[in-house]
């Protein structure tokens, strides 16, 4: 997969296929708030997407407040957005939905 930066229009077009994520002004990050059950099945979620974050090899930036996980995905290397971010938002989305996601 590669970590070559994305123009404008293959992020809008990527974005569509990603829904409750959303991009910053100057199209570097996408962010996303998942709300859970509880703190149990929020840091499970966290620990399902770590795994699959270190298979990719692609990491996110991320804070967990109780049953609150906040998300920021951007490709350091690249210095923006690159389809990385968006398979690792499609793999987070569906381990929460697997789980106790309220939100
Ligand atoms: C050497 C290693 O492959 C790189 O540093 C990887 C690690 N994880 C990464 N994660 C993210 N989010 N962006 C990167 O550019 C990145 N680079």
């Amino acid at each position: 997969m590669t970590r070559q930066k994305m123009d404008s229009t293959a992020v809008a077009e990527k974005l569509a296929s990603v829904a409750g994520w959303e991009i910053d002004a100057g199209e570097t990050a996408l962010s996303r708030q998942f709300v859970f059950k509880d703190f149990s099945e929020a840091f499970g979620f966290m620990a399902r997407a770590a795994l699959v974050a270190e298979k990719l090899d692609h990491h996110p930036e991320w804070k967990n407040v109780y049953r609150t996980v906040d998300v920021r995905l951007t490709t350091h290397d690249a210095g923006g957005l690159t389809p990385l971010d968006f398979e690792l938002a499609t793999a987070m989305d569906r381990i929460a939905a697997s789980t106790g996601l309220q939100g």
